[in-house]
């Protein structure tokens, strides 16, 4: 048999990490020691040449709904959502830096002297000389979250894939935290996600990537190595696309 071709086969990513996922087997905060194996698998990426840019949530400290739910004013809590992913990029940028890869943060909200101000040319710039760039803030907005900043950002940097990292190993027919018998597609389009409504992304973030036929995959970032795996073409997760007919 010929050895298995190793070489990255996308150029740039856009990378959404879960914030729920951050905080290890914690309700809330940050777990350093996912960061730092998260720091390694997007150092392995940056080892093979991918261009990596980041969008990571904040669900492990604020989600504007859940604040609004508890009495909070609705912008307001998605606000603080927000913020908690400028906290989060910050924790991230510890640990990436701590394992010598470059990384810069972008914030949509200006935050003059802790982060940069979101520039599209820039973060392209920044990408092609090899940094990390962890886009934080969301899209700026309320009522967004950070899947549909993911997309926004991929679309805009004319990434080749976006990839959500999430806490479940791909789209279920049903939430499989709360259906036993749901069952994992392997790949499926836009349109089903929509039609079906599969809770896994937004469905403004799947209207986003549909409109722009931006591929997605989902996987789970506790599966060491799988990162790494989606990078040199195998089949980790679930691929949504526009034709399951037609993938390349
Ligand atoms: N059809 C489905 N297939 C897979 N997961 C689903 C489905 N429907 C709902 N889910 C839920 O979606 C969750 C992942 O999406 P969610 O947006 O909540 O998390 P995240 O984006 O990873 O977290 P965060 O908001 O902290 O960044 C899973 O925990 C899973 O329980
Ligand atoms: O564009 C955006 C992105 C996010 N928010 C708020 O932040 C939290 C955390 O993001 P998650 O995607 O849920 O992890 C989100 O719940 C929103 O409250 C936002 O307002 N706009």
């Amino acid at each position: 048999m010929p050895p298995k071709d190793r070489s990255a086969r996308y150029k740039r990513i856009l990378l959404k990490l879960s914030g729920e996922a951050l905080a290890g087997d914690k309700e809330f905060g940050i777990d350093p020691s996912v960061l730092d194996r998260m720091a390694l698998e997007i150092g392995q990426l940056v080892g093979i040449g991918v261009q990596v840019g980041l969008v990571i949530g904040g669900g492990n400290l604020f989600r504007g709904k859940e604040l609004s739910d508890a009495g909070l004013d609705r912008v307001t809590g998605d606000h603080m959502g927000m913020l908690a992913t400028v906290m989060n990029a910050l924790a991230m940028r510890d640990a990436l830096e701590r394992a010598n890869i470059r990384t810069r943060v972008m914030s949509a909200i200006p935050m003059s002297g802790i982060v940069e101000h979101y520039d599209r040319r820039t973060a392209v710039r920044y990408l092609n000389q090899s940094d990390v760039v962890i886009f934080s803030a969301g899209t700026g907005n309320p009522f967004f979250t950070t899947d549909s900043a993911a997309c926004l950002r991929g679309i805009e940097i004319d990434a080749d894939i976006v990839i959500k990292a999430t806490n479940v190993d791909g789209v279920y027919t049903a939430d499989p935290k709360k259906d036993k018998s749901a069952t994992k597609y392997e790949m499926l389009t836009y349109s089903e996600v929509l039609e079906k409504q599969l809770g896994v992304m937004d469905l403004t973030a799947i209207c986003l990537v549909r409109d722009h036929c931006m591929p997605v995959r989902v996987f789970n970032m506790h599966q060491a190595g799988s990162l790494l795996k989606i990078m040199v073409g195998e089949n980790e997760g679930t691929l949504i696309v526009e034709d399951v007919d037609n993938v390349e």
